[in-house]
């Protein structure tokens, strides 16, 4: 079934008050760059709802990309038809004829916005529905929760068909809450926590950290099209790459080795509160779930914030691995997390790490580094660059890859 137009509405972002100006147009914005890939498609928000016309669009295509759009609450693909009860009949034949069985229950719901339109909302629910009932044997009225609801919308421009609600992303606009600093590795914590930041309406900048050539080419990629994933929730997403070797050789020979993830973390840390300040960004994200691993007992994070004030929000916090897991397969980054790439914490984890570092101590050992000078050459070294939804980057030359695993 080929649609004409994508009505959609909006979620909790119509309890807003005076900020609802502000999140339409953040929404309408987000949704015509998901779907700029269509130069064809119009995005036409207003109040209550926004409209997308396809004007020839492959339908399946667009709602595939406004599942992905948060703060749509849900979505009606609808058929434009001219003002005649015939089209209206012909429109309605079309949109029901896959959907309307022997046996199923439906109704008609008709709104009317042009008053001047001849033919009242009553009459139009009867009357199509009789029309329904000639054409589809079997089908049954019923008033209360029917399987089939078709929505009939007369405008000035036109008569909207709509029969399915599809159910959207909720959350909020990305945007709308301000900029924020994903720390973002390869395994599957963090870009769950991406994801949830960015559904609450985190603009999100995804912060990674590699190692050459203790990490390879092929970790990189997987953390930059594991961006691609987390992208198609927001047209696109900046992709930092910090260079971190230096600074964990450094920690190796002069640090005590118990002490090298907590130094090692708070060096990231650093780094990422610097990318923040020159970025605009207002708060830290990670992907630590608490008690999963040596670094995340509140011990250890005591010591690792002690080296900022800005705030760090960990979305995933308090959930179980396995409810972790399920999200990562819902917005389809398992498979890419689980692929075996080595990351530069796993390269230079010690073997029994402080499950509960003592922060004076961490402060004493890290006075043997040069802190300072640690930071200013690894931020010289940042490259940055924007990802687009679904952007590939592994395996683009194998044989180039395989020479330096
Ligand atoms: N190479 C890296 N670049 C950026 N951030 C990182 C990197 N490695 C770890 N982090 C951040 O530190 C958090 C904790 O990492 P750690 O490896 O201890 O735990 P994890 O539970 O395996 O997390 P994940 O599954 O996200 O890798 C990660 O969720 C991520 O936010």
């Amino acid at each position: 079934m080929e649609y004409t137009e994508i009505m959609v509405r909006y979620g909790e972002l119509s309890t807003k008050g005076k900020n609802r100006k502000d999140f339409i147009n953040r929404l309408g914005g987000n949704i015509r760059k998901t779907l700029k890939v269509f130069p064809e498609v119009e995005v036409h928000p207003n109040r209550d709802r926004t409209h997308v016309t396809l004007n020839g669009a492959n339908s399946a295509d667009v709602i595939g990309r406004l599942k992905k759009v948060f703060g749509i609450q849900n979505f009606s693909p609808s058929l434009k038809v001219e003002r005649t009860m015939e089209d209206v009949q012909r429109g309605t034949l079309e949109l029901l004829k896959d959907q309307l069985k022997a046996g199923m229950t439906f109704k008609v719901n008709t709104r009317r916005s042009d008053h001047d339109f001849e033919i009242t909302t009553d009459v139009m629910n009867r009357d199509l529905g009789g029309f329904i009932l000639d054409n589809f044997p079997g089908s049954i009225v019923q008033m209360k929760n029917p399987d089939i609801t078709l929505r009939v919308e007369i405008r000035s421009n036109g008569i909207f068909l709509t029969s399915e609600i599809i159910q959207g992303a909720g959350g909020l606009p990305v945007g709308t809450a301000g900029k924020g600093m994903m720390m973002l590795s390869g395994g599957i914590d963090s870009p769950v926590a991406g994801y949830l930041g960015m559904k609450r309406g985190v603009d999100m900048e995804m912060v990674h950290f590699f190692s050459p050539p203790y990490t390879s080419e092929q970790a990189l990629a997987k953390a930059k099209e594991l961006t691609g994933k987390l992208a198609a929730y927001a047209g696109n997403v900046q992709f930092i790459q910090v260079p971190f070797t230096e600074i964990q050789e450094t920690i190796k020979e002069k640090c005590p080795e118990g002490y090298l993830m907590t130094i090692q973390r708070r060096m990231m840390l650093r780094l990422v509160v610097a990318l923040a300040k020159q970025r605009g960004g207002m708060a830290v994200f990670n992907g630590e779930s608490l008690g999963q691993v040596a670094s995340q007992t509140m011990e250890s994070m005591a010591a690792i914030n002690d080296v900022t004030n800005m705030p760090i929000i960990r979305p995933v916090v308090s959930m179980d691995k396995n409810e972790i897991i399920e999200i990562a397969k819902e917005i389809d980054t398992y498979d890419l997390s689980i692929m075996p790439f080595e990351d530069c914490c796993t390269i230079f984890a010690p073997p029994a790490p402080k499950t509960r570092p003592d922060i004076e101590k961490t402060r004493y050992y890290e006075k043997r580094i040069d802190v300072e000078g640690l930071l200013e050459r690894s931020l010289a070294g940042v490259k940055i660059e924007n990802v687009h939804a679904e952007q590939k980057f592994m395996n683009q030359d194998e044989d180039v890859f395989t020479e330096l695993l």
